[in-house]
């Protein structure tokens, strides 16, 4: 490799021709401080030049003020002038370069425009960009790209889950599924089973499975169990319920509406939800009321109606 090709302040100062030994290059913009290595080879640091006589100490000469390029969307001046083409990048943005590396590592350059115009586009003015390809434009992908609605193919299913209580409400539950509990202990109720079916239901008169208002004993309550072909019943609060009809209704399932059958319901239920007003919806499943064992059985008395 011949060293005389390389420019000569980037020679070692001994390998300089004379003209050059000052710090100053071709352009004299040094400004009379000299780089080089420190004594152990360590980064170059920068210093004073040493030999440089105080008189002739080169002084940073202010660059030559250039006239601030204009740029304009027509590439005209305003007074119909042309755009003098004194120098090659005259008339350019005073963006960074094409190819600089800052330019490059953050978003890949513009596609040229068209040759020609658009129809829309009017005379002198630029006309768009035509838009880059999809994959240059997006961001890399991440978690947040699944939730974009997919630009072709078919839409994501948005519904609720096939096992929702939703699906199920509608009357969209899958055939032959069986009912499923949810997190919070709700299952599938089949269709026609709503709480707004059970309301309606209610609306339609007694329900109880009973024609007179009963006095129900403990021992009798027991054996409302559901099973052997007798109903439900269930006490709240020293109210008796029939809660058979309303089993295909609730939300929490049948099985667990059956745990309360044959005995007092009210610790389960209030363990449960307590929110839920059972005396509003079991109205007209109303039974009767609880009385002591003993209570009326010695004169054959069953019913409150009886006792008038
Ligand atoms: C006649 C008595 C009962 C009625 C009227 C009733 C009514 C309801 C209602 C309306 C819901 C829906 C609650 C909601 O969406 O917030 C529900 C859910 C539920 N019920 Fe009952 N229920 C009764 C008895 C019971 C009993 C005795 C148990 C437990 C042994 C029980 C266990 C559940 C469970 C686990 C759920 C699902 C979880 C939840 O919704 O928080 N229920 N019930």
């Amino acid at each position: 490799m011949s060293w005389n090709l390389l420019p000569q302040w980037l020679l070692p100062e001994q390998w300089r021709s004379d003209g050059q030994k000052s710090g100053l290059d071709e352009e004299g913009r040094r400004d009379g401080t000299l780089e080089h290595a420190n004594s152990n080879g360590s980064m170059p640091t920068t210093t004073k030049q040493e030999h440089s006589s105080p008189e002739s100490t080169p002084k940073a000469k202010p660059a030559k003020a250039e006239p601030v390029p204009t740029f304009s969307l027509s590439g005209h001046d305003s007074d119909g002038e042309k755009p003098k083409a004194a120098r090659p990048d005259e008339g350019r943005p005073m963006f960074a370069a094409a190819n600089n590396a800052q330019i490059a590592s953050a978003m890949p350059p513009p596609p040229k425009p068209a040759s020609k115009p658009t129809k829309s586009t009017g005379p002198g003015l630029m006309p768009p960009p035509p838009r880059p390809a999809v994959k240059q434009m997006g961001p890399p992908p991440s978690a947040a790209s699944s939730l974009r609605v997919p630009l072709t193919g078919p839409l994501p299913n948005r519904g609720p889950p096939a096992n929702s209580q939703q699906r199920a409400s509608s009357g969209l539950s899958p055939n032959g599924e069986k009912p499923t509990p949810n997190a919070r202990g709700k299952v599938l109720l089949s269709p026609g089973h709503s709480p707004m079916d059970w309301a309606a239901l209610t609306r339609t008169g007694n329900m109880a499975g009973v024609n007179t208002f009963q006095r129900v004993t403990p021992s009798q309550l027991r054996s409302m169990t559901g099973r052997k072909g007798k109903p439900a019943w269930s006490s709240w609060q020293g109210k008796v319920y029939n809660i058979t009809p309303y089993l295909p209704f609730h939300p929490g399932g049948e099985a667990e509406l059956m745990k309360a059958a044959g005995r007092d319901g009210t610790k389960l239920f209030m363990d449960v939800h307590p929110w839920v007003n059972w005396e509003n919806m079991m109205t007209t499943c109303l039974v009767g009321v609880m009385v002591p064992e003993n209570h009326g059985t010695a004169e054959g008395e069953s019913s409150l109606e009886d006792m008038d």
